[in-house]
């Protein structure tokens, strides 16, 4: 039996992996999860799972709830309550679904108690990838990803030397506006850029779609999972989203990892790893239906956010904690209607340009960094 923690347990990725577990009793058992302010899914995910500690994001929904729920089950909140859910229980494996760089601190606490981590939370490892990985081989701590072409890089590589890569092939789907050029970009709306074509996630990772911005965050989750130089990692568009990612080997030969797009697949790869389980309820692929698969090249003009990220990623050091805390401030502006699509590369652009780089930052730096890039990037898009 996998005892099993859970952050974010009320998202698109948190809900699927309950279910995942609820598949499979005999294999899995929930001990810890947590919630942001979604109390009534909380609430009914208690019930229906009797965890034993949960986390709730704010003071006053912990006031609330220490009546609502079972006495045996143990109530945290804020910061320390997410450390909590991923440190200070039972569970083998932590399964990270916070969303944004909220996740960092308990990564670091779930790594220092010793625990796998199961990690779709890319904003961790983009804005502090070094110290992550540093820590992770240092408590000697598995990071085994759930981002869906991490999972499938993952799974190409069993077996495999890193040594023998050429390259790492992400492919990505375009986003809701792949149709679109520049210019008709302009008046676009968050009602569509929340229609992803074929992958229903949060609204953020939605949105980061449209942007390709993304695919810049996965190239540098990638540089840090698979500690691959970023000349060695390379973007492909493939609409159908399919073939989610590939490697590249020194001799020419390609693998790569194919299904439909279902996120409960490389969720339960993560959970039962090295191992497979049976997927209750999966269609398969049948690639005599599909037919045809399609491929390009992305324009780093045309898709900005990406161009972004290899900058920031190569340069290192601060850059991409400025960059994800940048991208995480305009698009969460952008969901509020407070800035147009457009507005969040220009506001990600000036933030990158008004840093300083920084070398190998510290976890003190990295916090600081990324709330005033925050504050700038509020600041700066308000006086417009
Ligand atoms: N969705 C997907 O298919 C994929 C997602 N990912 C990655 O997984 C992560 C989660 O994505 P997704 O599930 O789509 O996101 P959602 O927005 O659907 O869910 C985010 C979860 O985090 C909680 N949360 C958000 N902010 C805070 C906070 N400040 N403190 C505590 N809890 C918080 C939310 O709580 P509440 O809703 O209760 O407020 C919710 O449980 C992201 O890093 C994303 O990039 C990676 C690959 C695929
Ligand atoms: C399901 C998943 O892993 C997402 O990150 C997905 O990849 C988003 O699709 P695109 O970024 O390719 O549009
Ligand atoms: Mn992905």
């Amino acid at each position: 039996m996998k005892k099993i923690s859970l952050l974010g347990a009320t998202g698109s990725i948190g809900t699927q992996t309950l279910e995942v577990i609820a598949s499979h009793p005999d294999k899995f058992s929930l001990e810890a999860i947590s919630i942001g302010k979604n109390i009534e899914l909380g609430l009914k995910q208690i019930n229906e799972y009797n965890p034993k500690l949960v986390s709730v994001q704010f003071k006053e929904d912990y006031d609330k709830l220490l009546n609502e729920i079972p006495n045996t089950v143990k109530l945290v909140y804020g910061q320390e309550g997410l450390e909590e859910v991923a440190s200070n229980n039972d569970a083998d494996i932590l399964v990270n679904a916070v969303l944004g760089s909220v996740g960092l601190a308990p990564t670091l606490s779930a790594i220092k108690a010793g625990k796998t981590i199961a990690i779709a939370n890319k904003e961790t490892l983009v804005t502090a990838g070094h110290i992550v990985t540093e820590e992770a081989k240092k408590h000697k701590v598995d990071l085994l990803p759930v981002d869906s072409e991490h999972s499938a890089i993952y799974q190409c590589l069993q077996g495999e030397r890193l040594q023998e890569v050429e390259k790492l092939i992400l492919t990505a789907s375009g986003g809701s506006f792949r149709h679109l050029d520049r210019t008709e970009l302009k008046d676009v709306t968050v009602a569509d850029a929340l229609n992803h074509p074929n992958w229903s996630m949060g609204a953020k990772i939605t949105i980061d779609s449209a942007t390709m911005m993304n695919k810049g965050l996965e190239v540098i989750e990638a540089h840090w999972l698979f500690n691959m130089p970023y000349e060695k990692i390379a973007v492909l568009l493939h609409q159908e989203s399919i073939i989610h990612s590939m490697v590249e080997f020194i001799d020419g030969s390609v693998i790569a990892q194919l299904g439909t797009p279902d996120m409960k697949v490389p969720i339960q790869y993560a959970l039962t790893y090295p191992n497979r389980l049976q997927l209750h309820g999966k269609k398969h692929l049948n690639l005599w239906e599909v037919g045809k698969l399609h491929f390009a090249k992305p324009s780093l003009e045309r898709y900005r956010c990406l161009y972004f990220a290899f900058e920031a990623g190569s340069a290192g050091g601060i850059l991409p904690t400025v960059l994800n805390a940048a991208n995480e401030e305009a698009v969460s502006l952008f969901l509020n209607g407070k800035i147009s699509f457009l507005e969040i590369e220009e506001a990600i652009e000036r933030a990158l340009n008004e840093y300083e780089n920084i070398a190998l930052p510290s976890l003190e730096v990295i916090q600081h960094i990324d709330k005033e890039t925050r504050d700038f990037v509020r600041n700066v898009m308000a006086s417009k």
